[in-house]
């Protein structure tokens, strides 16, 4: 398994990039249309948001889960007990923002958003007959007025030592949503699982960006395309000073979008929320 990072302007992209989801659930692309400047921005701004005490204002809502997850409350990836050492913010357009942070934020999202929906649509395009055949709907459509689609700010502090042994920045895991779009974070530490068991870095090349399969996506599509366990792994020697920054969008259907005979949208989400403690 090789993760190569597939030129966006290439005249056979989207057959290339497809092509790597299936065989590795993950396709990284570079050349491609969002702004370096933006997610650099981005970045300062909310570690600044993440080191100020402002944050306890923006404390999350049980309910629509919109807001600020503090590491306290920080998810219990399945299948392990200790918390991931992170904390995170949830930004959904109809949500609670700092007001000085909303505007930059949106535009992201909006354009991210544009660039996943033809991203579905290469997918689609490249999905043999049989597996689009499963498909109840266009996958752009699914996500088309969505109020699910989440982006969410992680920050991992620096490491004190204080860390409960084992606990790591994000435990192994798969998401729920279709696809994930991920610029490369300000650090390394992203890893995916080979078919082998072996774990492999995520090219971090800062600009390039990530694209992965969900779990969602493996329902709809009869698992041709592999949601793949993947996980962020500490810093080491120097680098445990230093935080880490990233900027994951979740592409969420509307509840209502049939996924395969046995689930909704809707009901494939509340499963996996009450899983995951957060619900
Ligand atoms: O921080 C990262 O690079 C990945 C985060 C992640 O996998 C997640 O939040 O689901
Ligand atoms: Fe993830």
């Amino acid at each position: 398994m090789k993760l190569e990072a597939v030129d966006y302007q290439s005249p056979t992209a989207a057959q290339d990039f497809v092509e790597s989801l299936r065989q590795t659930g993950f396709g990284v692309l570079k050349n491609h249309p969002i702004s370096q400047d933006v997610v650099s921005s981005i970045y300062t701004n909310w570690e600044a948001f993440f080191n100020s005490e402002d944050k306890h204002a923006f404390y999350y809502n049980k309910g629509s889960q919109d807001g600020f997850f503090p590491q306290a409350v920080s998810e219990v990836a399945k299948g392990f007990k200790k918390k991931d050492i992170k904390e995170y913010y949830h930004y959904y357009p109809w949500g609670q923002c700092p007001a000085n942070l909303k505007e930059e934020i949106d535009a992201y999202y909006c354009d991210t958003l544009t660039l996943a929906s033809q991203l579905l649509n290469w997918i689609e395009a490249y999905s043999p007959d049989n597996v689009s055949a499963h498909y109840k709907e266009p996958l752009s459509n699914m996500i088309k007025e969505s109020e699910q689609t989440l982006l969410r700010v992680l920050h991992y502090p620096p490491l004190s030592g204080d860390e409960e042994p084992d606990a790591i920045r994000a435990a192994a895991h798969e998401d729920i949503n279709l696809i994930t779009i991920l610029p490369a974070a300000n650090e390394p530490g992203l890893q995916v699982k080979a078919k082998d068991g072996s774990w492999l870095d995520v090219p971090s090349d800062f600009g390039n960006l990530i694209v992965n399969i969900g779990d969602m996506l493996q329902e709809a599509s009869g698992n041709y395309f592999p949601s793949t366990t993947h996980r962020v792994i500490n810093p080491e020697g120097t680098d445990v000073t230093k935080a880490r920054i990233s900027l994951p969008l979740f592409l969420h259907p509307r509840p209502d979008v049939v996924l395969s005979e046995r689930y909704t949208a809707e009901s494939y989400l509340q499963e996996r929320l009450k899983e995951l403690g957060v619900i």
